[in-house]
C-alpha cells in the first residue's frame, strides 16, 4: 500500500489521486470543514506516507508541521493564496526547500519564486525553472496546459514533456489531476521523467469531460491512452 497524504484545500487533487489508484491509499489534511490547524496533522499518518503533497493554501504552521514529520517524497505546490505577497512567498519557499524534493509551481509562480516581473517568455521560464532547481536543490515541474509540463532537474537540461492530443472539453481541474497523480507515482517510486509523462497524460484525459473533476482516469485508462496516441 502506497500512502499519499495531501495537505491543503484542493480537494480535487485527492479525488484525482484516488481515481488513479482505483482504491484506498490517499489521506487529506484539510481541517474537515473547520479551519485547518497543526493539530489536524497526524504525525504518524504523515511519517508513514510514501509521498506528501503540500499546498501553500493552509496556515504556515500547518505546512511546517507536515514537513517536519515527512519521511517520504515531498512535493510542494507553491502557488500563493489570494492576498499573499510575492516577496513573502519567495522567501517562504526558500526556507521550505530543504524539506522538499519536487516543486510544482504554475508558470506565474515560477516568476514569483524567481523574483522577476510577471510576463516571461517560454525561454525565460525554462531558464528560471532551471535556476530554481539548482539554487533550491529540487526538481521543478511546471504544468503548461496543452504544451504538457516543463521538467527541470538539478544538473540536467530542462525539457518539455508533451501532452497527448485530446479533444479538450474543460481544462478546469486538470492542474489538480496533474499534481494528485504525480503524488501517487512518486509514492510508488516511479522515476520522475516517467511519473511526469504519466501525470501529463492523466491530466489531458481529465480535460475531455466537463467540470473540475472531468474525466478522472484510472491507471489502466492512462495506459490505454499511452499506446493509442
Ligand atoms: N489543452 C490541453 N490539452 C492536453 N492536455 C492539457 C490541456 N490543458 C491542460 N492539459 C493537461 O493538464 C495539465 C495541467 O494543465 P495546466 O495546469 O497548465 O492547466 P491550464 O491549461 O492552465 O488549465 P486551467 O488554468 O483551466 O486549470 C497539463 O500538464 C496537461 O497535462
Ligand atoms: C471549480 C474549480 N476551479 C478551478 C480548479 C483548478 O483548476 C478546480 N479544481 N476547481
Amino acid at each position: 500500500m502506497n500512502h499519499v497524504v495531501i495537505v491543503g484545500m484542493r480537494a480535487d487533487q485527492a479525488v484525482a489521486a484516488a481515481a488513479f489508484l482505483d482504491g484506498p491509499g490517499v489521506a487529506t489534511v484539510d481541517g474537515s470543514g473547520h479551519p485547518v490547524c497543526p493539530a489536524d496533522v497526524s504525525a504518524d499518518t504523515v511519517a508513514n506516507a510514501d509521498a506528501l503533497l503540500v499546498n501553500l493554501d493552509v496556515p504556515a504552521d500547518v505546512v511546517r508541521t507536515a514537513l517536519y514529520h515527512a519521511r517520504g517524497k515531498v512535493m510542494l505546490d507553491p502557488t500563493p493564496s489570494y492576498g499573499d505577497h510575492p516577496d513573502q512567498i519567495a522567501a517562504w519557499v526558500d526556507v521550505l526547500a530543504p524539506f522538499v524534493h519536487v516543486l510544482v509551481p504554475d508558470p506565474p509562480t515560477v516568476g514569483v519564486l524567481s523574483r522577476t516581473a510577471p510576463g516571461t517568455t517560454v525561454d525565460e521560464l525554462f531558464s528560471q525553472a532551471r535556476d530554481l532547481a539548482e539554487r533550491l536543490r529540487v526538481s521543478v515541474i511546471v504544468p503548461m496546459g496543452a504544451s504538457g509540463a516543463l521538467m527541470a532537474a538539478q544538473g540536467a537540461r530542462p525539457r518539455l514533456v508533451p501532452a497527448p492530443p485530446v479533444r479538450v472539453v474543460d481544462t478546469a481541474g486538470a492542474d489538480d489531476c496533474f499534481r494528485g497523480v504525480l503524488a501517487v507515482l512518486l509514492a510508488e517510486k516511479v522515476p520522475l521523467p516517467e511519473a511526469v509523462d504519466t501525470a501529463v497524460r492523466a491530466a489531458a484525459w481529465s480535460a475531455t469531460a466537463p467540470g473540475p473533476r472531468g474525466a478522472l482516469p484510472t491507471r489502466d485508462q492512462v495506459s490505454s491512452l499511452s499506446t493509442t496516441s
